[in-house]
């Protein structure tokens, strides 16, 4: 019997403020701690996956997900989810870009104070029944240089507290300009500058085939005999062997890590030998209430959102596209899909591009969207459902159809301006203009380089003909003897006499035999049935 409910699957551990943002619309199991095997055989059945560091997202996992529409990262770091598996699935991938910002930064801290300050060890010789003031002497973070690897969200926190402590902040972050570091006194550098001049070193970038390794044994080889490394972020960022040596051979002062290669971290880790100098969290970095309590809410609504229908507000895999434009554009969303639509009905044959032309006002619209939606119109009449969002753009790409976007903002033809798509292939190409008006109706007002006046609706005949008498009193018998009814007709041509279309809204689709037959009405040169 096919099931009604709509189901969430909660596969680590969340705030019960998430859980209860989800229950409000969907059955929500919680199974912290499955194997990848176990996820592959129950995810089949899930609408929308939770998660957090814990859970591997497997290529395999997204796959055996049939029915999944989307994932939701309770947290920053995407690096366990497929990311290019989901979009190519068409399975949404959200997270929460800043629920535990402060949470993170907190915890670098906290370390970079440890260190300086032999806290762990301290606390655990006093324990043991020890008094050693003189072994535990420390450092103080006032006037020394941090340098801060990824001046984002996290490390641009960590840089003002520790500007507010005396310090000098130092970073290198290929991605921001030197105008927004000075605005938060920081000074860029190159990488290799930062790890010969900093006396604390904190890594706040994520983990990517280019950041994988980066702190090696030559940079860490860099660093003064004196300075600590911090990491926060992601493990595999640090070559962990070669840090275990650098430690014990005295090569940098001292280091923190939250994060780890392979978590949990192995047993066997080297790690684990290195006796002093070295402090290790479990991956604490997010672990406040508070924090766990913004990302569950965050990426709750998120899901809830998505599963009724409406857009995400931190979408990962689909740029561009923010919950706030997808409200705004919606009118001009939904003429792009339409026209892509209707455009790719009319094109038979092998698509080899799509021309995305913003015309007037329409230019000063973010494209991007707007050719996604283009996109999703025309390939969704031949893949149905599995095209959205998501996967529109990598779809296309993967069919060799080449995207070309034009703006011309001086085209004055409607006040809120038109949108133009345009296809090329191998049987030549077609064209449709559309616009919105103020109440936010769509209209069809080119088909080629006819002009027309169209509501788009949901059944449509269009024709190609030539203008002459007879000739729509003809289609017109011919539609009604087959029971199909028209709701609107309307012509448009250039020159009287001369090549014509015709657009039909009719109640109902045309039956096959009809089009034969439509066909072979004299002067008839094209007939495309048209679903919207
Ligand atoms: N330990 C924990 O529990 C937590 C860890 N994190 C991790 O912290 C990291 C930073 O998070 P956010 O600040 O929120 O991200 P963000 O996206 O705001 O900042 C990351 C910064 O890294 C920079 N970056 C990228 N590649 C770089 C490279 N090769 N070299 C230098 N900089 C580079 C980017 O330009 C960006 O400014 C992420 O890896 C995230 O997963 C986040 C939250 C909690
Ligand atoms: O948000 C992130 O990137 C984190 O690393 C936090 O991980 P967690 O949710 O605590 O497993």
């Amino acid at each position: 019997m096919r099931r009604l409910m709509t189901k969430v699957l909660v596969s680590d551990p969340i705030d019960q403020a998430g859980i209860d943002i989800l229950a409000q619309v969907a059955q929500v199991d919680q199974r912290v701690g499955l194997s990848e095997d176990d996820l592959k055989a129950m995810i089949g059945d899930y609408d929308a996956l939770m998660i957090r560091s814990g859970t591997q997202v497997t290529a395999d996992v997204i796959k055996a997900g049939a029915r999944l529409r989307i994932i939701g990262r309770a947290g920053v770091g995407v690096d366990n989810v497929d990311v290019p598996t989901a979009t190519q699935q068409g399975v949404l991938v959200v997270n929460s870009p800043e629920g535990n910002t402060i949470a993170a930064a907190e915890q670098a801290l906290a370390l970079m104070l440890s260190l300086s300050r032999h806290v762990p060890q301290a606390h655990a010789s006093t324990m043991a029944g020890g008094w050693d003031r003189k072994k535990y002497v420390g450092n103080e973070l006032y006037k020394k240089v941090l340098g801060v690897v990824g001046l984002g969200k996290i490390g641009s926190h960590v840089a003002r507290v520790c500007n507010a402590m005396g310090m000098e902040v130092i970073a290198y972050d290929p991605f921001i300009s030197a105008d927004r570091a000075q605005q938060m006194q920081v000074r860029l550098s190159s990488l290799e500058n930062l790890f010969e001049q900093a006396d604390y070193i904190t890594l706040h970038l994520p983990r990517t085939p280019d950041t994988e390794n980066l702190v090696n044994a030559e940079l860490l080889g860099k660093m003064k005999s004196t300075a600590r490394l911090v990491n926060c972020a992601r493990g595999g960022i640090i070559d962990e062997s070669a840090l275990a040596d650098a430690l014990t051979a005295g090569v940098i002062g001292g280091a923190a890590l939250d994060v780890y290669a392979q978590e949990p971290l192995a047993t066997d880790s080297p790690l684990r030998s290195v006796q002093e100098r070295l402090i290790l969290t479990p991956h604490l970095g997010a672990s406040t209430t508070e924090a766990q309590e913004n990302v569950a809410v965050d990426v709750a609504e998120q899901i809830r959102d998505v599963l009724l229908g409406l857009p995400a507000r931190s979408a990962v895999n689909i740029p561009g596209l923010s919950a706030e434009i997808m409200e705004r554009l919606k009118p001009h969303l939904q003429l792009a899909e339409t026209l892509g639509l209707l455009v790719s009905q009319l094109s038979g044959g092998q698509l080899q591009e799509l021309e995305v032309r913003l015309q007037g006002e329409f230019a000063q619209h973010p494209s991007q969207p707007l050719v996604i939606a283009a996109l999703k119109g025309v390939l969704s009449s031949a893949l149905g459902d599995r095209i959205n969002y998501v996967n529109a753009s990598l779809e296309a790409k993967g069919r060799g159809i080449r995207v070309l976007e034009v703006k011309d903002e001086t085209s004055k033809d409607f006040a809120g301006g038109s949108l133009q798509l345009t296809t090329r292939g191998d049987q030549g190409g077609h064209s449709v203009t559309g616009a919105v008006f103020a109440n936010g109706d769509l209209r069809i007002t080119t088909i080629d380089e006819f002009p027309v006046n169209v509501s788009p609706s949901r059944h449509m005949l269009l024709t190609r003909h030539r203008d002459m008498p007879g000739i729509i009193g003809q289609l017109g018998s011919v539609l009604g003897e087959h029971n199909v009814n028209i709701a609107s007709m309307q012509v448009g041509r250039r020159i009287v006499r001369g090549d014509a279309v015709m657009v039909l809204s009719i109640d109902d689709p045309i039956p096959p035999s009809l089009l034969v037959t439509i066909h072979a009405i004299n002067g008839i040169k094209e007939a495309h049935p048209v679903t919207l």
